[in-house]
């Protein structure tokens, strides 16, 4: 089943809105997206919409292969992004890297 819409961590809305943060990791069930698909965000804590994004594309990647290039795309340090990744999804190896772009409101 296709995603309808995606969620976000409220802290980070500020970097999805500005356009310094162009990727998520997520894991699989969080994966279903297509290249080209129009999606509204909202925030995870209480579900307040804030933006539109396009997907560009979904990579399967592994916690292992993550490289400083996407801890730029993610606007973080490398280790700050394992951090976050350790703590939304403690033990998973498998994640997909879903590239997406803000459309204009
Ligand atoms: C239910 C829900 O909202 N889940 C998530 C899951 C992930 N993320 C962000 O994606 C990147 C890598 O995981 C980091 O920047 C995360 O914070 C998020 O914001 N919200």
């Amino acid at each position: 089943m296709l995603l309808t819409k995606i969620t976000f961590f409220e802290r980070f809305e500020h970097d999805i809105l500005s356009g310094s943060k162009t990727i998520t990791l997520r894991d699989e069930a969080e994966s279903h997206v297509i290249a080209g698909q129009i999606l509204p965000v909202s925030t995870f804590e209480t579900d307040r919409w804030f933006c539109d994004i396009q997907i560009i594309d979904v990579t399967p990647v592994k916690l292992t292969e993550l490289t400083k290039v996407h801890a730029k795309q993610e606007n973080m340090t490398l280790p700050q992004l394992r951090d976050v990744i350790a703590e939304i999804y403690p033990g998973l190896e498998q994640l997909f890297m879903i590239r997406f772009r803000i459309l204009p409101q």
